[in-house]
C-alpha cells in the first residue's frame, strides 16, 4: 500500500493552468485540427502527435508482438542462421500462415528483417539479443500484462494480483520461489551495473556491503572492476537458502526492516531495493544503513528514478509495474534526498549515469 499523502492542488490556483486549458482546448478543436494538416510545419507536428497517439493506442500490441518472438524462439533461431518461413514456422511451431503474420509484425517493429526469401534479425532484434536479461523481463512481463489486462482493476484491487504473487515480500502475497525470481534479477542486473560502475568510483572503498542484493550479482560485477573490494552481500535467509554462495562474497542474512545491519563497511548500496518498499519501510532500511556506516561512509542508491530525464514514459512503466506489485513506488531523486537527510544522512549527491531509464544513482554522505 501507499504512504504518500500528498495534499491535492486548489482548483485553479496555479497561473499556468489556464493557458494548459486553452491549449487542450485548442488542440482538440476540429478546425485546429483541419488548420493544422493544411499548413506544413503544423502538418508535421500533426504528423509527429497522431504517429505518438497511435504508439500509445497500439503499445499493447507491440509488446505481445515482441513477446511472441521471444518465447516462441525466433529471437534465437534467427540469431543462429536466417531462415526461410518454412523453417521459422517449425522453429516457432507455428503454421506458415501464422509465422508469417507474426514476422511481418516483427519486422514492422524492427525485430525481424526479409531479406530476399530468408528472415533475419531486424536492427532492434540484434539489440535485444545484445541487451542481457531483457528476454528474461519479457517472459516475465507476462504476469505484469495478466494484471494489466484489466488496469482500473488492479488499481481499485487491494489485494495482490499475479505479480505480486511473485513477490513474497510485497503485502498480501503468497509464498514463492526465491529461486526463480532472484534468478531474474540476476540476468537483468548487467545493464543496471553497468550504469553504477559508469557513476561510481567504487575502488576508493575498502568494503563494500550490498543491500538486497539477491544472488550477488551486483557485487560480483562491482568485484571484477574494483578487485581490491571486500564484498558482503545482505540478504533476507530464504533468499541466500535458495541461492548459491560466490566466493569472496561474505553473507549476511536478516531483515533490513527490523534487523541491525552488520557494521564495518564503508560502502552501502542499495540496487533496485529502495522502489520497492512504502515510505515507512524505505525510511527504516535508510536508517539501518545510516547506522551501521561509521562516520565518513557512504551510502550509494542506484535504481530507476522518477524523473527520468529525456525518458519520462518510463514513469509510466515502473509506476504501473510497482502498483501491480502493490509496494513501492517510484521516488525522484529530491523525494529520495529528503528521506537520506530525515534518516540522518548529512548531504547527498547525484550521479549521472549512461542510462537514466535504466538506473540513476545518489551517493548519501554520512
Ligand atoms: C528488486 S530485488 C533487487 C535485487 C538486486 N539488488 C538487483 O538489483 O538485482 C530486491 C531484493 O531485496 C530483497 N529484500 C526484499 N525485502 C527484504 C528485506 N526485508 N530484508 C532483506 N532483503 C530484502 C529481495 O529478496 C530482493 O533480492
Amino acid at each position: 500500500m501507499l504512504d504518500r499523502q500528498r495534499p491535492l492542488p486548489a482548483a485553479r490556483s496555479h497561473p499556468g493552468l489556464a493557458l494548459v486549458e486553452w491549449r487542450n482546448r485548442l488542440i482538440a478543436s476540429p478546425r485546429f485540427q483541419a488548420l493544422a494538416q493544411r499548413l506544413l510545419p503544423g502538418r508535421w507536428i500533426a504528423r509527429a502527435h497522431a504517429r505518438r497517439l497511435f504508439d500509445l493506442t497500439a503499445g499493447f500490441v507491440y509488446s505481445q508482438v515482441t513477446a511472441a518472438f521471444v518465447e516462441s524462439g525466433l529471437l534465437d533461431a534467427l540469431a543462429a542462421a536466417p531462415l526461410t518461413g518454412e523453417e521459422a514456422a517449425a522453429a516457432a511451431r507455428l503454421t506458415e500462415d501464422a509465422v508469417t503474420t507474426l514476422l511481418l509484425a516483427a519486422a514492422s517493429l524492427g525485430l525481424a528483417q526479409r531479406i530476399g526469401d530468408r528472415w533475419t534479425l531486424g536492427v532492434r532484434g540484434a539489440a535485444l539479443l545484445a541487451t542481457p536479461g531483457l528476454g528474461a523481463m519479457i517472459r516475465h512481463h507476462r504476469l505484469l500484462y495478466a494484471d494489466l489486462a484489466d488496469p482500473l482493476a488492479m488499481l481499485r484491487r487491494s489485494g495482490g494480483g499475479a505479480l505480486a504473487r511473485l513477490w513474497d515480500y510485497a503485502p498480501g502475497s503468497q509464498p514463492a520461489d526465491a529461486a526463480t525470481y532472484s534468478e531474474l534479477m540476476a540476468a537483468t542486473q548487467p545493464m543496471v551495473a553497468a550504469q553504477a560502475l559508469a557513476a561510481y568510483p567504487f575502488a576508493c572503498h575498502q568494503r563494500l556491503l550490498d543491500i538486497g542484493g539477491g544472488s550477488g550479482a551486483f557485487l560480483r560485477a562491482v568485484g571484477e572492476r574494483a578487485p581490491g573490494l571486500e564484498l558482503g552481500l545482505f540478504e533476507r535467509p530464504e533468499v541466500l537458502a535458495a541461492t548459491t554462495a560466490s566466493p569472496g562474497i561474505a553473507r549476511h542474512g536478516g531483515d533490513f526492516r527490523h534487523d541491525p545491519l552488520p557494521g564495518g563497511y564503508d560502502l552501502h548500496t542499495l540496487v533496485r531495493v529502495l522502489h520497492d518498499h512504502d515510505d515507512g519501510a524505505a525510511l527504516a532500511i535508510l536508517k539501518a544503513s545510516r547506522a551501521a556506516l561509521a562516520p565518513g561512509g557512504r551510502l550509494l542508491i542506484v535504481e530507476p528514478m522518477a524523473a527520468l530525464g529525456s525518458a519520462p514514459e518510463g514513469h509510466a512503466y515502473f509506476g504501473m509495474y510497482l502498483a501491480a506489485m502493490r509496494s513501492g513506488r517510484p521516488r525522484d531523486p529530491g523525494e529520495i534526498s529528503a528521506m537520506l537527510q530525515a534518516a540522518g544522512f548529512a548531504r547527498v549527491q547525484p550521479r549521472t549515469t549512461p542510462l537514466p531509464l535504466v538506473a540513476s544513482c545518489l551517493v548519501a554522505f554520512t
